[in-house]
């Protein structure tokens, strides 16, 4: 498998804590995603004004654009306490069981990956979710029996990726569903700022905005990516980083200014050399860098998509001509998306069916 990439990396301890001290305890904090936090916010409003726990909330979105931090907001908003756990982690109906029936009143439960959870595990939420009461299954074949437990109220705080994933049931037990979008750049330079603050750095608006600029319309990303330029100033021993620093950090990094890092590179040029531009499946693709068909799926594709540089179509991924200027290489006369590109465009809603 490839090294994993500076935008798609896993973490460290100390980046995580770092990461973790970053995050916006409270709405008012948290920038951007304006619809979704209006909406929540009243959510919240009225459920503390009726005194009831807050109705289950869905979110959805790519990975880092905020939703665990949403979680621990709401948690924080309705003064409850949080409990975390993720689909992938209940893979039995027991798993989930344990932790429903551990719930204090009012406690938050955020579920990430929640549409990695396993099926029986999925039909015990439906109940808990609605009736706030599972069954417990004791025994086993004919003998088995279902004893009833009462649950307190809880607010289940679901987080995927992939929304359409999630059975039509479960999907329809929300209360409330925000989808979170990409950050635009101004918005990502409100992120920066505020965790210059905190990281007591000096960087000049230009500094902001070159930074923002590279992090794909991800807070997540844009926060890492100031502390590998906070780490290039102190190596060179520069106090103030203006937008020459930063790209020069950024560029040392293999982030480039279109904010693609090498698995974007990668994906791309291995659609444009080894698939003649496509139309590949994603798992084909996928193997051919050398990564899960997942992380191509959630980490590169979003943006190569949304920045108009791959497109979907019903037959698979393509590159656009785009693609070919930003790798640099002249634009084939008959590339696939002369006839398919207009189909499925960049962010098109019908590109979003799994393809593969
Ligand atoms: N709207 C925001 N304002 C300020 N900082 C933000 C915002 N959204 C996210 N962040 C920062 O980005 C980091 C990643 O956010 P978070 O972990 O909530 O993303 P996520 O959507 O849950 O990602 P994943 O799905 O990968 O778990 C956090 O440390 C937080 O500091």
């Amino acid at each position: 498998m490839a090294e994993p990439s500076l935008v798609a990396s896993q973490e460290e301890p100390e980046e995580r804590a770092l990461e973790a001290a970053l995050r916006p305890k409270f709405l008012d904090e948290f920038v951007g995603q304006g619809r979704v936090r209006r909406q929540l916010s009243l959510v919240l409003e009225a459920s503390r004004m009726r005194g009831r726990t807050a109705d289950h909330v869905l979110l959805s979105g790519p990975p880092g654009l905020g939703k665990t931090t949403l979680a621990m907001i709401i948690a924080g908003e309705m003064n409850a306490p949080l409990r975390i756990s993720s689909g992938p982690a209940i893979q039995h109906a027991g798993d989930l069981a344990a932790i429903l029936s551990s719930l204090s009143e009012g406690e938050v439960l955020f579920l990430d990956e929640i549409h990695r959870m396993s099926r029986p595990a999925e039909e015990m939420l439906y109940m808990a979710m609605e009736d706030f009461r599972v069954d417990i299954v004791v025994g086993k074949g004919a003998g088995a029996t279902a004893i009833p437990l009462d649950l307190p109220p809880f607010t289940l705080v679901g987080a995927t990726t992939r929304a359409g994933l999630l059975p039509g049931p479960l999907r329809d037990r929300f209360g409330f569903t925000g989808h979170l979008e990409f950050y635009t750049v101004e918005e990502l330079e409100l992120v920066l700022r505020r965790s210059a603050g905190l990281l007591d750095l000096k960087v000049t608006s230009a500094g902001f905005t070159e930074v923002a600029g590279r992090s794909r319309g991800t807070p997540r990303i844009a926060n890492r990516l100031l502390r590998r330029v906070r780490d290039w100033a102190l190596v060179h021993g520069i106090e103030q980083i203006d937008a020459r620093a930063a790209g020069a950090a950024l560029d040392m990094y293999e982030v480039d200014a279109r904010g693609l890092d090498r698995l974007d590179r990668g994906v791309l040029s291995a659609l444009v050399t080894k698939f003649g531009g496509g139309p590949v499946g994603l798992s084909t693709l996928a193997i051919a860098v050398g990564e899960e068909p997942e992380t191509v799926e959630t980490v590169a594709e979003p943006y190569l998509v949304r920045e108009g540089l791959m497109g979907r179509t019903p037959r698979g991924r393509i590159a656009t001509p785009l693609a070919y200027e930003h790798l640099g290489l002249p634009v084939p006369a008959s590339a696939p998306f002369a006839e398919s590109a207009t189909l499925f465009g960049p962010g098109s809603d019908e590109a979003d069916g799994s393809l593969d």
